[in-house]
C-alpha cells in the first residue's frame, strides 16, 4: 500500500466533502473532539437528546458514540442513533472508554456492540476488557494499563465476534477486521497526557470512514496515522501538554501533500 498518498487522498476527500460527524460524545471531551473535526475537515455535531437522534441522525454520515463519561438518560440515545445508523448502511463508530470500570458500562458496551459498529477504537485495556467481556481488576480509569502489542490478539477475537474493525492504539496503533492486522507508527507519547486524545481519533476515523464506507481497515489505518503526525509535527513546538494540545490542532489543520507522502508510517503487520 502505498500509504502516504492513500492517507493524503483521503484527508483531501474530507476537507472537500466536510462530512457531517454526529458525535455521542462524553462530557470531557466534546471540544477536543470538535476541534480536531474541523481542523482535518469535517463537520462536528454534538447531539446526544433522544428527542432530538430520529430527526438528526439522518443528516450525518457517520456517527461516534463514546461512552466515557456515561449515564442512564444517555444510553437510549446511544442506542437509538447506533440502530437507525446501522439499519441505513451509514458508518459508526464506538469507543468503549473504561468499558470494565464498572458492571453498568460493561453491559452497555456489549449492547451496543450489538448493534453492529463499523470500527471499534479503544486503548488496549479497553480492547482486552471487551474481547474477554471482563471486568479487569487492575484497570486504572479511563487510562490503559497495557500496551497496545498485547492487545492485539484481543482485537482479532472481538473483530472476529463483533464483525466490526478494531483499532487499539498506543505507541503503534493497530488496526484489525480479524485476518488481517497493519500497524499505524505515528504519534509521539506525550498524546498521553491530553485527555480526549483517544476521543478525538475515534471520531477523526469516522470521518475518514464516511469518505471511504468500502475500505474501513485503510481508512481507519489512516485516520489514526494523520493524527499522529499532527501529533508529531506539533511537539517539534509544544512545550508540553497543553501547548501540544493546540499546535496538534494547528498541525492537523495544516498538513500538507508532502509531508503527509513522506511521514505517513502504516505496515502491514505480520
Ligand atoms: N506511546 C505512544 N507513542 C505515540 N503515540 C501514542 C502513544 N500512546 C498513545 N498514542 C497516541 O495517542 C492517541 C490517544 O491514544 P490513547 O491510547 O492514549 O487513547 P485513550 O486512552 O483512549 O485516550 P483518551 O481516553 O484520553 O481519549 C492515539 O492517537 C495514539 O496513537
Ligand atoms: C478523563 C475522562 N473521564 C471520563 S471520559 C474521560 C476522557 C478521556 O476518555
Ligand atoms: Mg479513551
Amino acid at each position: 500500500m502505498e500509504c502516504g498518498a492513500a492517507a493524503w487522498a483521503l484527508l483531501e476527500r474530507v476537507r472537500r466533502s466536510a462530512p457531517l460527524v454526529h458525535c455521542i460524545t462524553n462530557l470531557v471531551s466534546m471540544d477536543l473532539v470538535a476541534n480536531a473535526l474541523l481542523a482535518a475537515g469535517a463537520s462536528p455535531a454534538m447531539v446526544h437528546s433522544l428527542r432530538e437522534v430520529p430527526e438528526f441522525a439522518p443528516r450525518a454520515a457517520a456517527l461516534v458514540v463514546n461512552v466515557g463519561t456515561l449515564s442512564e438518560p444517555w444510553l437510549p440515545a446511544m442506542r437509538a442513533a447506533a440502530a437507525a445508523a446501522a439499519d441505513a448502511g451509514r458508518p459508526w463508530v464506538l469507543d468503549p472508554v473504561a468499558a470494565s470500570a464498572s458492571e453498568f458500562r460493561m453491559d452497555a458496551c456489549l449492547g451496543l456492540l450489538a448493534l453492529r459498529p463499523t470500527v471499534v477504537r479503544g486503548n488496549p485495556s479497553e480492547i482486552i476488557a471487551l474481547a474477554s467481556a471482563s471486568r479487569i481488576r487492575d484497570a486504572k480509569g479511563v487510562d490503559s494499563s497495557h500496551e497496545s502489542i498485547d492487545a492485539v490478539e484481543a482485537a482479532k477475537s472481538l473483530a472476529l465476534s463483533s464483525g466490526a474493525v478494531v483499532a487499539v492504539s498506543g505507541a503503534v496503533d493497530f488496526i484489525t477486521d480479524g485476518q488481517n492486522v497493519i500497524g499505524a507508527h505515528n504519534g509521539v507519547p506525550m498524546m498521553r497526557k491530553i485527555t480526549a486524545t483517544g476521543c478525538a481519533v475515534t471520531a477523526l476515523i469516522a470521518a475518514f470512514v464516511a469518505v471511504d464506507p468500502t475500505n474501513t481497515l485503510e481508512a481507519t489505518a489512516c485516520a489514526l496515522s494523520i493524527f499522529g503526525l499532527a501529533g508529531e509535527l506539533g511537539m517539534e513546538m509544544a512545550k508540553g501538554p497543553a501547548s501540544l494540545r493546540m499546535h496538534l490542532i494547528d498541525s492537523l489543520y495544516g498538513l500538507d501533500e508532502k509531508t503527509v507522502a513522506s511521514r505517513v508510517k502504516i505496515l502491514r503487520h505480520s
